[in-house]
């Protein structure tokens, strides 16, 4: 139990810190305190540095980037898998770097929804990402099955997290597919991906998870596990970017399957430039891109992945729980007068790599944060997202942003903005 809280014990808490060289490799925001790393992660200076030496190969030598100059386009994507599959527990095969989120999650229903006899419907929750939901929806509607009956929601007890237990007992003979968050987006609770996976294969079911908010910021063994599917972003915890290109994983054993929807860069890459109307797919994970890689989006991947596999994911993951331990405690301590409410697992297994504080009154305070010059972000109605981020934020920066919301709400600065979300909250 943390006994004490002052500054003096945070700036010890950094000159210990095994991680701390690598907060020099990021633009951080002047003056100000980002929270914000699970939404959009920072621009890192080798990120920069290979986005650039791509834009020059762009311009000396025109398309002869695609198979010259520092990092030839044409195998970008399997480059770039390569380095996502150490953070995600697979072999480089099994991942390929394409897409977006919503993308890939549409080729991969696609591709391993098999509606047939009585399993006819898909299962997720009602906590997920809203995109997720919109594309199952259409997934379904296309193959003429309506969502209102084929597509099965577990719901939470309480709002924030789900029962893997609720989630089991949902799986049944009627489910083709399951499709599940690895990390909740609203309060980080982290699902048993091992366990539901093991559950869906005992009863015959697919599994894919959206690793958008565990991608970078937790270990995982989509391989081992035996997962079917994932797919994730690369902007949030892996700081490539804005619009930066999506990942996907799907398992060895999958390998041969065609995809839902095909695209020439699906192609065995020997095979790709003989225009046959017959596609010949590549063997692997690389049959599920579609088209034409958008490079500048990939390139500051480059850069950005040589750290997480630099420092490893064990180490991140410790920094990331100790930050968020370290907030846990102080916002008990110091913020206990004021109303809040911790809407993430106390437990470090089940926690992902932010937390989210509940208010009432959370739109207009973050408002006042923002004012201060902290970034976090906001979801509605009543939540106050922080993410303090292993590789560029400090204990001194937890520290400091539990001390501005103590004087927001001691002072009740929040009063002065309207309790409603901004556009992009
Ligand atoms: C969990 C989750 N799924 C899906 C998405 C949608 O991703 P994209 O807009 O990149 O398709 C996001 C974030 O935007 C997300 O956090
Ligand atoms: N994808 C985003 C965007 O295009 C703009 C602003 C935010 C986002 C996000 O990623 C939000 C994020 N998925 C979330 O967890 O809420």
């Amino acid at each position: 139990m943390l006994q004490d809280f002052t500054r003096a014990y945070a700036e010890t808490r950094d000159a210990s810190d095994s991680l701390a060289p690598y907060r020099g490799e990021f633009y951080l925001p002047q003056d100000g305190i980002y929270m914000d790393g699970n939404s959009l992660g920072l621009l890192s200076k080798r990120a920069e540095r290979t986005l650039l030496e791509s834009l020059s190969d762009w311009k000396e030598l025109g398309i002869d980037g695609w198979m010259s100059g520092r990092h030839p386009w044409f195998n970008l994507s399997e480059q770039l898998a390569a380095l996502n599959a150490p953070l995600i527990g697979a072999r480089a095969e099994e991942v390929m770097v394409t897409g977006s989120t919503t993308v890939n999650l549409h080729q991969l229903v696609a591709s391993f929804f098999e509606p047939k006899g009585k399993r006819t419907k898909i299962l997720a929750d009602t906590l997920t990402f809203p995109s997720d939901i919109y594309a199952l929806k259409s997934q379904l509607e296309l193959r003429g099955l309506d969502p209102s009956e084929h597509l099965v929601q577990v719901s939470s007890p309480d709002g924030r997290y789900l029962k893997e237990e609720d989630i089991i007992a949902a799986m049944t003979d009627d489910i083709a597919l399951i499709v599940l968050p690895t990390v909740l987006y609203r309060s980080g609770q982290i699902l048993d991906m091992a366990r539901l996976a093991k559950a869906a294969h005992e009863r015959d079911i697919l599994i894919g998870f959206d690793a958008c908010h565990s991608v970078g910021a937790i270990p995982h063994a989509f391989h081992d596990w035996g997962v079917d599917f994932a797919y994730w972003c690369n902007y949030k915890h892996l700081n490539g970017g804005p619009g930066s290109v999506g990942g996907l994983f799907v398992h060895e054993r999958h390998f041969g399957t065609t995809p839902g929807l095909a695209g020439w860069f699906g192609s065995r890459k020997d095979k790709q430039f003989d225009m046959d109307h017959t596609m010949t797919p590549a063997d692997d994970a690389g049959a599920f891109q579609i088209g034409t890689p958008h490079v500048l989006s990939l390139a500051p991947q480059l850069g950005a992945l040589e750290m997480f596999n630099e420092v490893g994911m064990d180490a991140i993951r410790e920094k990331s729980l100790a930050l968020t331990s370290y907030m846990t405690a102080l916002i008990d301590e110091v913020l206990a007068p004021y109303g809040f409410v911790i809407g993430s697992p106390r437990n470090e297994t089940q926690r992902g790599a932010h937390l989210s504080l509940e208010h009432p009154e959370a739109a207009r305070i973050c408002k006042a944060l923002k004012q201060h010059r902290v970034i976090p972000d906001f979801r509605a109605p009543n939540i106050i997202r922080l993410a303090p981020v292993a590789l560029y934020n400090t204990f001194t920066d937890v520290y400091d942003v539990v001390m501005i919301l103590k004087t927001i709400m001691e002072n009740k600065e929040y009063e002065a903005f309207e309790n409603v979300r901004e556009v992009v909250a």
